[in-house]
């Protein structure tokens, strides 16, 4: 098998969809899934690159590993749920310090998973309507029965953040609006779009990568051994 030619990471909260997304693109179906323990990888052949797809652990115990999974990384994919404005602050508080391993040049996509939930809802609101008074925590008329619980400008405005965080300028990156999504791995709703984008985006960091020298490759030693707990988890 051929060494990838580059690598893309999917990072978020546990339960945001990071499975299910990568499963409805690779594999055109949207399984049960469980909760991924510590990483797996697919295998994207884009043109005439091999490109791997990393899918990560989002519960707390298995914190450690991110950053170890986003060495050399030429794109990650910060993935939030649409209906849990915490999975988004998560997003900044405890995922984005783990892409400092990735490459210089990487590319960065925010996600907002499960928009069909909002959908389904906005719809079950509108079934309501004209039977009494709604029980979605008022606000009076006119103001939506269910609002939206993360808004794309919420998403927009962390990508802003982050291009702080990493110093880039916003004229030498893609624009926001380019890299922020919303997507339902359930019914497919921007999944090819999101990864395709990407697929297309990392082709020229790869070959600026190979232009520059050697790929990076994961030097376990160098990695810190996760702390073990009396439990045997890792800390
Ligand atoms: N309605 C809906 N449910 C989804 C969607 N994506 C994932 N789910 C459900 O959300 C739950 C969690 O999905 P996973 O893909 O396992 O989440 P994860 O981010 O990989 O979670 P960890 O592996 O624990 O980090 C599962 O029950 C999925 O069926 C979506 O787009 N819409
Ligand atoms: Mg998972």
């Amino acid at each position: 098998m051929r060494k990838p030619d580059g690598k893309i990471v999917l990072l978020g909260d546990m339960n945001v969809g990071k499975t299910s997304l990568l499963q409805r693109y690779m594999e055109r179906r949207f399984p049960d899934t469980v909760s991924t323990v510590g990483g797996a990888f697919y295998l994207k052949q884009w043109r005439s690159y091999n490109i791997s797809i990393w899918d990560t652990a989002g519960r707390e115990q298995f914190h450690g590993l991110g950053s170890m999974y986003c060495r050399g990384a030429a794109a990650v994919i910060l993935t939030y749920d649409v209906n849990h404005p915490q999975s988004l602050v998560e997003l900044e508080d405890r995922f984005l310090g783990l892409t400092d391993t990735a490459n210089t040049d990487c590319l960065f996509a925010i996600v907002g998973n499960k928009v069909d939930l909002v959908e389904d809802r906005a719809a079950e609101s509108q079934e309501k309507e004209g039977h009494g008074p709604g029980t979605a925590g008022g606000g009076g008329g006119g103001s939506p029965e269910v609002p939206r619980q993360v808004r794309p400008e919420d998403a927009v405005a962390l990508y802003k953040k982050i291009l702080k965080y990493k110093m880039l300028d916003e004229k030498e990156v893609p624009a926001a609006e380019q890299m922020c999504f919303e997507t339902s791995a359930k019914t497919g709703y921007n999944v090819d779009l999101l990864f395709e984008t990407l697929f297309d985006m990392v082709v020229p960091v790869i070959l600026r990568q190979r232009a520059q020298g050697p790929p990076q490759t994961v030097d376990i030693s160098s990695c810190k051994t996760p702390r073990r707990t009396r439990s045997g988890c890792c800390a």
